[in-house]
């Protein structure tokens, strides 16, 4: 993440330095979606820039679950469901109708709040993942499964059981390993739906320190109800409510200094 240089002035107050701009990863222009006549993201408008931590924050029911699930077409599965504006990653047209949903999921892979192995191996856990992109012989697979499970920060507690079930590791292993599994396929963006909700003080620790260390190679974007969270593990915070985007801002900004006086009401638990 990127450090923010702050320094205090004579009179004692810490100055805003707002990070510098970051390269545009995914791009949200005019963005509304529909639960077939539900209005439920209204005209929403932001960047998640390269290599950045974007936190969706906001009272339950505001939409951050189905924005996240925008980024990766993750609606489509659903009927009656649709998006209309402008969703760009890169120079990809997210919202293209030819677009093929795939190669869409595996440049923007989704680590879900419930910890969600396979019913297999650990081992086949990642490798299930790769082969269905990539023929690779297998001491490439297994070189691509130990880095995938090295950067979901799981190698040293699984390397001697690779070949126990997924779902025999505790939870916050399980999610651990689902983090591995996403990276495995070398993602761009890696979205986060409420990754810890599920899990114990010492597991979240472990999974925020690790979004934290992926974010020097991915764009990640997290939801998350746990205001700390928010502040620790993100550069910029999105605040959202009633289906729209309210606030957008460096984290430091949001959580020191917000502009809107109902961003202000929510970090400071006055509703939601
Ligand atoms: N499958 C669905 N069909 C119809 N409406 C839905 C569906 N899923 C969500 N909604 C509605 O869309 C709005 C946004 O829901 P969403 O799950 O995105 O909110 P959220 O901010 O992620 O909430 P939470 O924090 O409780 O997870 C809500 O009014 C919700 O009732």
């Amino acid at each position: 993440m990127t450090e923010l240089s702050v320094s205090t002035t004579a009179a004692g107050h810490v100055p805003q330095v707002p990070l510098p701009e970051a390269q545009p990863k995914v791009t949200v222009r005019n963005l509304n979606f529909y639960y077939g006549e539900h209005h439920a993201l209204k005209n929403i408008n932001l960047t998640l820039g390269t290599n950045r931590v974007t936190a969706f924050i906001g009272p339950s029911g505001c939409g951050k679950s189905t924005l996240l699930r925008i980024f990766n077409r993750m609606y489509d599965l659903y009927p009656g469901q649709r998006a209309v504006g402008q969703l760009m990653l890169d120079q990809t047209n997210i919202l293209d109708p030819k677009l093929d949903l795939n190669l869409l999921r595996a440049r923007v892979g989704m680590v879900f709040q419930k910890p969600t192995p396979f019913p297999m191996t650990i081992y086949e856990n990642i490798a299930f993942g790769i082969r269905l992109y990539e023929k690779i012989s297998k001491s490439e697979m297994d070189d691509r499964v130990e880095k995938a499970l090295r950067g979901g920060a799981l190698w040293n507690e699984v390397k001697d059981k690779l070949n126990a079930s997924g779902l025999s590791l505790s939870g916050g292993q399980q999610q651990r390993l689902c983090i591995a599994r996403t990276v495995a396929v070398r993602p761009e963006v890696i979205l986060f739906d409420e990754p810890c909700s599920a899990l114990d003080p010492i597991s979240t620790a472990k999974v925020e320190e690790l979004i934290q260390e992926l974010s020097e190679d991915y764009t990640i974007a997290i939801v998350t109800h746990n205001m700390q969270q928010a502040a620790r593990v993100s550069d910029k915070t999105a605040f959202m409510y009633l289906g729209e985007l309210i606030e957008f801002d460096d984290t430091n900004k949001i959580f020191t200094s917000p502009s809107d006086r109902r961003t202000q009401d929510y970090i400071t638990g006055r509703f939601g």
